[in-house]
């Protein structure tokens, strides 16, 4: 018997997830088809009777508003939301706007694939003139410049987020909260990979799709039981390999 349950939910799809652009800290908006896997993803999670304490964001429009379409579904507006940069996207560093198909067809699958999904291996380094260094971004303005990452590969990733995780999250779940968490493929695979205990080379498969709540099951230590969407099966599987498939080269 599970002592709590956690949803984890990847925001719906991004204008710049439609391009196909590598995302990290820009915030781009949600596309169309986003919004509606936002509140699609609310109406399975009340169709299976969840409701919610508390909920968790990053800084980024795109997933703030899945929370908010999640909300709005649930009727859930009056909840309190934390938003925190250290649940943002990981930063994808000079990769930032790049379509990954042409980048596979540039450098090879092979290699944004690690640049992708490698743990410990980041992409190249943003420039410090690049539009996109959140040093120059007012959303960070109060924080120590020496936070705010030019590149990261996922270990970054964790820990930058864990510290949040340990700090904010934990204790609302130990609370008796029930906690919903609104963040980024990359942000959850990082605290996937923590709760998990998943091997390295393992999390290199790991694909999180968009819109679709994951339920975490914990024991009283926190230790996941099991873990399950929130979806149809055939759903889950094709909006995974679409992921994955990103990172190809067009035939
Ligand atoms: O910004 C991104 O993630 P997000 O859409 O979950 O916020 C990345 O571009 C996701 O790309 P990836 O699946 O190639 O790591």
């Amino acid at each position: 018997m599970a002592a709590y349950k956690i949803v984890l939910v990847r925001h719906g799809e991004s204008e710049w997830n439609q391009k196909n652009l590598f995302c990290g800290w820009y915030d781009a908006d949600l596309s169309e088809k986003g919004s509606e896997e936002a509140k699609q993803a609310g109406k399975w999670l009340k169709e299976k009777g969840y409701t919610f304490d508390v909920a968790f964001t990053s800084v980024l429009k795109r997933a703030i508003k899945t929370l908010y379409n999640i909300q709005q579904e649930l009727d859930l507006h009056w909840i309190p939301v934390h938003r925190h940069w250290r649940l943002n996207e990981r930063m994808y560093g000079a990769l930032q706007g790049k379509n990954k198909a042409e980048t596979a067809a540039k450098y090879g699958e092979d290699q944004v694939k690690v640049w992708r999904r490698a743990y410990d291996i980041p992409p190249p380094q943003l420039e410090e003139s690049s539009e996109y260094n959140p040093r120059n971004d007012n959303k960070y303005k109060n924080l120590d410049r020496r936070v705010l990452p030019l590149t990261e590969c996922l270990k970054d990733t964790v820990e930058r987020a864990l510290p949040y995780w340990h700090d904010a999250i934990v204790p609302a779940i130990r609370s008796g909260q029930k906690v919903l968490i609104a963040a980024h493929g990359n942000s959850l695979r990082a605290l996937i990979k923590y709760l998990d205990n998943v091997p390295d080379a393992e999390i290199v498969e790991l694909n999180l799709p968009t819109g679709i709540p994951l339920v975490y099951e914990l024991d009283e230590n926190l230790n996941p039981i099991k873990h399950y969407y929130v979806a149809p099966d055939d759903v889950v599987q094709k909006a995974i390999d679409q992921v994955a498939n990103q990172g190809k080269a067009k035939k």
